[in-house]
């Protein structure tokens, strides 16, 4: 058949295939920007709270509820412990936002013994079924263990200088995340989570930890009163609380909010510190102690409950019902390059 029509017709022919396709591919273009502008970065806001239909869960109560502990904040934000929300609900709304999820971690000198344990744990229990990759931060790559993950999970490693101080290390974090979120990580996520690697998942951690910004309860010093607090209390430091100032004393080792918003407070911290050492000083409680300060006079939108890091040296009062993170007991001379606290 093909034989039967001339050379010449059938290159017309392609030709004006090609110059079609050509407009096809111009005019189409408009849109798939349109598509990208929707994803564009730091624009990730949590927005409606949509729920399809058919789901069944037990029927909320207006008077029913936690009684022995106060779940709401003076500043009108949920203080999330269990019984404060009902996953099922709360997944039916979240996993259709399916936001971009990054963790900050670090992994510095043997602080590497600890990746395979938090990293599996997390795979049972941290955000099920959303979009994770965890950035690992190490000065040993080699260390890295393999580790099975979940679909639309993923490991990121990312290379940092040894430290001769364990200061050094954790106020090197607010360095290395600015930057790395700078170069990489803006492009890749919409949420971040900052969090200690010392620590295993023993139960649910979902999405009933999103908010712009959200921190945790330290359980150290859930039950004190203000003023015995361990903010920074030299007025030299840009970390400086006075005495008769405070809502809670947060931990540095697990926060979380949207991307932009982390970034901003971990530049602070960073920022802060640099401030503070050419004073010649450092806050008593390192970042910890900067990102007190913030919070007191930026208040979070979400305050997270002891039960998202509790820690195995101590007993378990009976209102945190569930431990959803806890610390591990470690020999803090042994594991630091300069030893102890
Ligand atoms: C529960 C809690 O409130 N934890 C905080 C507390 O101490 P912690 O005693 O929990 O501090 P830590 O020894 O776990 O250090 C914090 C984190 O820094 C990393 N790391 C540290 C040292 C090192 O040599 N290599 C390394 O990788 C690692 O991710 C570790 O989990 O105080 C620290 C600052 O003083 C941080 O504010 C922690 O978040
Ligand atoms: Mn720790």
């Amino acid at each position: 058949m093909l034989r039967s029509i001339p050379r010449n017709r059938i290159l017309v022919g392609l030709g004006c295939l090609l110059v079609f396709c050509g407009i096809l591919y111009i005019h189409h273009e408009p849109s798939i920007s349109s598509i990208c502008l929707c994803q564009d970065n730091g624009d990730w806001k949590i927005g409606e709270l949509k729920m399809q239909t058919g789901v069944k869960y037990a029927q909320p109560s207006r008077k029913i509820g936690r009684t022995d502990v106060n779940s709401v904040t003076n500043w009108n934000a949920p203080l999330v412990w269990e019984g404060t929300f009902d996953p099922v609900v709360i997944d039916a709304i979240y996993k259709r936002m399916d936001p971009r999820v990054a963790v900050v971690l670090f992994a510095v000198g043997k602080y590497t013994r600890f990746l395979k344990g938090f990293l599996e744990s997390a795979e049972k229990h941290f955000l099920v079924d959303f979009r994770v990759t965890y950035y690992i931060f190490t000065d040993n790559k080699g260390d890295v263990p393999p580790i099975e993950l979940g679909e639309g999970r993923n490991i990121s490693v990312i290379t940092v200088p040894s430290a001769k101080r364990w200061q050094e290390v954790v106020l090197g974090r607010m360095k290395w995340a600015t930057i790395a979120i700078d170069k990489q990580i803006r492009n890749e996520a919409d949420y971040l989570y900052m969090m200690d690697i010392d620590s295993v998942f023993h139960n649910r951690v979902g999405a009933e930890s999103f908010s712009q910004l959200s921190a945790v309860l330290h359980r150290g010093y859930m039950n004190n009163k203000r003023a015995d607090f361990p903010y920074e209390r030299r007025p030299k430091s840009k970390a400086f609380i006075p005495a008769d100032e405070g809502d809670y004393y947060y931990t540095a080792a697990v926060w979380c909010g949207y991307l932009e918003d982390m970034y901003k407070l971990v530049k602070y911290c960073y920022t802060q510190s640099e401030e503070d050492a050419k004073n010649n000083i450092e806050a008593v409680w390192q970042e910890e102690s900067h990102l007190n300060r913030y919070l007191l006079y930026n208040k979070p939108t979400k305050v997270l409950s002891a039960e998202y890091l509790w820690s195995d040296y101590d007993p378990i009062p009976a209102d945190v019902r569930v431990v959803r993170i806890s610390q591990l007991i470690k020999n803090y001379e042994e594991v630091r390059p300069n030893g102890g606290h």
